[in-house]
């Protein structure tokens, strides 16, 4: 990439955040995202992966650009991960998008209310990324310490007040879950979370190369698989942020391919800390509808057939509770 780019991708540094509606974002964000709601044209063949930060967003980026490549990494090998799926928020990665001719693929963190107001009439195709709270948390806390476009956690005890009080990059892990869950049995929204990923990465791939509606062959399915795998991606300078100029990232600090394992947050919370999570996520989580609730229309085939997909959201060990909601 050259110094003029990286130069842009590092503005706004003199701040280190940025509030909009209540909510804080980096300062990388758009100046303008009222412009981008009423002006940016979603398009009914585009491809956009929505995500709340640290939910596994680069993980469901790599999937889908070797599924787009059948398999064949020389793409991801070689093109940095900010340019292959630009995000819609920075004016860097917006740029990107419009010179992106047929098939657009980008990504968003956005929630749900700074969406482009003409992304829910198209038929565009959005992979939704849904992680366990606690592990986002955890992952968040490392992240953002060593990320210099964002406030920067002091302790893990103050972070995680922060997260509660969706006073973190992006606002509540809550709002824009139940913000973006509005859009369950929606035929061309998926939703997928990191734990089933995790569990069976080949069923998760084939479901997404289905909803993508690109047939792929034994050996390309092989070939995705291989390439997406934690190492594979933390071998990926392309793909694992190391090349994200000192100005934005302090890689000494922390890097995007951490751990990459469910149930981190058990090895960081108190037990103290974990009561107080549950009570918060039960209060907020209680106000999401289920996704019954929309009558059997709002039911598609492919949420039908994939009935059995649920959030298993609230995962407490001690409890062995599981709270679940079904998309
Ligand atoms: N291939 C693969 N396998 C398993 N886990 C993976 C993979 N790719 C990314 N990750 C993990 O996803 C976490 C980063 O989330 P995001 O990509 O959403 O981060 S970001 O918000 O876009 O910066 C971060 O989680 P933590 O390790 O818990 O911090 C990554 O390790």
């Amino acid at each position: 990439m050259d110094q003029t780019k990286l130069e842009r991708l590092a503005l706004g540094m003199a701040r280190d955040h940025v509030w909009m509606e209540g909510i804080s974002f980096p300062t990388t964000i758009l100046g303008d995202l009222k412009s981008l709601q009423d002006e940016f044209v979603a398009r009914d063949e585009d491809v956009i992966v929505i995500s709340y930060p640290k939910s596994g967003t680069n993980w469901i980026k790599e999937i889908i650009n070797l599924i787009r490549t059948r398999g064949d990494p020389s793409w991801v090998q070689s093109v940095v991960s900010w340019e292959r799926t630009p995000w819609l928020e920075s004016s860097f990665g917006l740029e990107l998008i419009k010179k992106q001719k047929d098939a657009r693929f980008y990504t968003s963190h956005l929630p749900v209310q700074f969406f482009p107001k003409t992304f829910f009439t198209s038929k565009a195709k959005c992979v939704y990324i849904v992680r366990n709270p606690r592990d986002i948390l955890v992952s968040g806390y490392h992240f953002w310490k060593a990320v210099k476009v964002t406030k920067n956690p002091d302790s893990f005890e103050g972070y995680f007040e922060w997260f509660l009080q969706g006073n973190v990059p992006f606002g509540s892990w809550f709002d824009h879950v139940g913000g973006w869950l509005q859009m369950r049995g929606k035929e061309n929204f998926l939703f997928i979370s990191y734990e089933e990923l995790h569990q069976d990465r080949r069923a998760s791939v084939e479901k997404i190369s289905q909803f993508l509606g690109t047939k792929l062959s034994p050996e390309q399915l092989d070939s995705v698989l291989k390439n997406v795998t934690f190492q594979a991606m933390k071998d990926n300078n392309m793909s694992n942020l190391s090349l994200l100029p000192d100005t934005l990232m302090d890689h000494s600090k922390a890097c995007l391919m951490r751990k990459g394992i469910v149930g981190d947050w058990e090895n960081h919370f108190t037990v103290a800390q974990s009561e107080a999570f549950d009570k918060v996520y039960q209060e907020k989580m209680a106000g999401i509808p289920p996704a019954s609730s929309r009558g059997s229309n709002g039911l598609t085939r492919l949420h039908r057939v994939h009935r059995l997909d649920f959030l298993r959201l609230l995962c407490s060990q001690r409890s062995k509770l599981y709270m679940m909601i079904d998309i």
